[in-house]
């Protein structure tokens, strides 16, 4: 079988691909890649390929040449997604948001930079606030990106950028919202990782005085910073980027006071990191109980003492970090006024985890792919709905076209079994009461497997369910939260405000928090025009004009690229403009005469309806 004429050089929109399959869209992103072309379309959803180099197409030139243009009419660009956001939300005066979704390393990141910077390019006010929003980057990434073996700057945290403009489309402010920071890293990081930039930033940055009143060193001594085996990063230059940081932190109106108490805090994370479990304080290796009439102590094990402490350790980082966003926003963050006039339009940008499927998978896999889910049903849902738009455009007369829906995933996911509280075993045993029987959940092989599969759009994974409750529970003990009671420390106690002020210790669990965000977010993305970007990285060497074809073909259906083709396919898969159409079926037409850049007339066009009639 020969390959369809468009397979040979490569298209810009792969709906005009002849071979609508895996392999040829595959083919077709090799092809362009190959040529440094990164950005390829399927309809209003970018792909794009990390070229690992810096490329000469994010210019203010590029900026320009790219402002007020419609999709299509130049290459594909992140620029020209950027730009339809902004055009669009102008003329249907509806909000819009662009989802941006990949793997590790993919680059979500630096796709949601280049559109802020477009955007704020674009917006045209050189503003204040424009440099205070384009300033958040570094201070979130200082704290929640680290070097990982699959990125060296790659965020351990979801997020979601809503950019608000005036009616005249000038930025009049934003706001962030961060999803599920990777605690755990605080405390242990595999071979070859670090822990988050910022310890390493500020121990090379600080000035000696300030270290000696904090009684800080290298990075070397901190047991926290070297389970990796790996303090520096190639490439990065930590001192710089701690200079970068602090003057970030300076426009985003954090005071010298606020960044001293930051630092404390960083430091006392060190600190106790090296504490070995016999000098730790009672509240560490004690566990007070209250029976019914008096409070007994019990002694810990230094295993139990030495999670009690990291426990305590992850729990001041994690809000650590939602207090800086906290306080991040309500620098850029402006409630609209009060006049009912006043029309504030928004952009949001969703910079999310990916699918992931990795060797051992826990609670952290189970709660990003929850979110992959909901975010593909919202995926397939748009571009099904898209599909029947375009067919009434059309007038096509046509039946409902089946497409498959992975809500019933979705209801294993979010029903009960994943909230219940109790022991890990009771948790495996009550799901597989429930779910046992069906086809999305699949219990354990015997008694002693602790491993659950679910099955996924993208592929069925196996989770462990090993410290599921207990990191879903995500509570600190009694004896920690009074620890933090008496500290003189401000900061600590701001932190753990909600903690503080309520007797009754019912904290929603983990599960519970992540899926209230995830549902407000879901509302808010129903309510925009979206658009899609899907990062593919190339390769896992993190090297320039390297394709891995089968990495690369992985993602595509990961990323629910395929399911867009199978919608397309179960309607009308082949589409041509007019001018194709005629080019190619020409011969069929009674006329002689039909060169489709002169004969447009109805004759022909008639002609034509008959034979699509016979073609159909
Ligand atoms: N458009 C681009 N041009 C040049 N280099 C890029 C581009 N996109 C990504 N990269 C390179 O790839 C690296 C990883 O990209 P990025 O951090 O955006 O990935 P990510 O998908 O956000 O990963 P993670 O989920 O780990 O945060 C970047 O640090 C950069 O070196």
């Amino acid at each position: 079988k020969s390959m369809h004429p468009t397979s040979v050089n490569g298209v810009d929109d792969m709906i005009r691909l002849g071979d609508l399959n895996e392999a040829g869209l595959l083919r077709n992103l090799l092809v362009r890649f190959k040529e440094g072309a990164i950005y390829t379309y399927t309809g209003s959803i970018l792909v794009a390929v990390n070229p690992y180099q810096l490329l000469p197409i994010y210019t203010p030139e590029q900026v320009e040449l790219y402002t007020d243009r419609r999709l299509g009419d130049l290459p594909p660009h992140v620029f020209a997604i950027a730009d339809s956001c902004f055009f669009n939300m102008r003329r249907n005066r509806k909000d819009q948001c662009c989802i941006i979704s990949g793997e590790s390393g993919a680059g979500k990141t630096e796709s949601t930079k280049l559109m802020l910077q477009f955007l704020a390019a674009v917006s045209g006010q050189r503003s204040w606030i424009e440099q205070q929003i384009l300033e958040a980057n570094p201070i979130l990434e200082a704290f929640g990106n680290a070097k990982t073996i699959r990125n060296d700057n790659s965020s351990r945290f979801g997020k979601y950028i809503d950019i608000h403009f005036n009616k005249n489309g000038a930025i009049e402010g934003a706001r962030f919202e961060q999803y599920l920071l990777e605690k755990s890293r605080v405390c242990r990081q595999a071979p070859q990782e670090r822990n988050y930039h910022i310890f390493y930033c500020m121990l090379m940055g600080m000035p000696p005085d300030q270290k000696k009143i904090l009684s800080l060193g290298h990075a070397a001594e901190y047991n926290y910073l070297t389970m990796g085996q790996c303090t520096t990063c190639e490439g990065r230059d930590d001192i710089k980027e701690y200079a970068s940081f602090r003057s970030a932190m300076k426009i985003l109106t954090f005071t010298e006071n606020d960044t001293w108490e930051i630092n404390k805090l960083l430091a006392a994370i060190l600190h106790l990191g090296n504490v070995a479990p016999n000098a730790l304080d009672v509240s560490l290796t004690q566990r007070s109980l209250m029976t019914n009439r008096e409070s007994v102590s019990k002694p810990l094990t230094s295993a139990q003492a030495v999670d009690g402490r990291n426990a305590f350790v992850k729990a001041i980082y994690g809000r650590l970090f939602v207090w800086i966003v906290e306080k991040i926003n309500s620098a850029i963050y402006k409630p609209p006024p009060d006049d009912p006039k006043h029309i504030r339009l928004s952009i949001g940008l969703l910079d999310i985890f990916g699918f992931e499927n990795f060797n051992n998978n826990s609670f952290e896999q189970l709660c990003i792919n929850f979110a992959n889910e909901q975010l593909q049903q919202f995926f397939v849902k748009h571009v099904f709905k898209l599909e029947q738009q375009e067919y009434a455009r059309e007038d096509i007369i046509w039946n409902n076209i089946e497409f498959n829906d992975n809500q019933r995933t979705l209801d294993v996911l979010a029903v009960k079994p994943l909230n219940v509280l109790g022991t890990d075993a009771t948790m495996l045993n009550k799901m597989n009461q429930v779910h046992g029987k069906g086809d999305i959940y699949m219990p354990p092989k015997n008694n002693h497997d602790t491993q659950f599969g679910i099955r996924h759009f993208a592929g069925v994974v196996y989770y462990d369910c090993k410290g599921f409750l207990e990191k879903n529970r995500d509570t600190l003990s009694n004896d920690v939260i009074q620890l933090i009671h008496t500290s003189s420390n401000k900061l600590l106690k701001q932190i753990f405000h909600n903690e503080l002020s309520t007797t009754e210790k019912r904290v929603p669990t983990l599960c519970g928090q992540f899926r209230q965000s995830l549902d407000s977010l879901m509302k808010t993305l129903t309510t925009c025009q979206p658009f899609f970007i899907r990062c593919i990285k190339p390769n896992d060497f993190k090297k320039p004009m390297l394709f891995d074809r089968e990495l690369c073909i992985r993602q595509l259906r990961y990323s629910g690229m395929m399911e867009t083709i199978r919608i397309r396919k179960a309607g009308y898969p082949i589409r041509h403009t007019f001018e194709e159409f005629l080019e190619r079926y020409r011969v069929l037409l009674k006329s002689s005469v039909c060169d489709p850049k002169t004969v447009r007339d109805d004759s022909v066009l008639f002609d034509m309806n008959l034979v699509l009639q016979w073609f159909l």
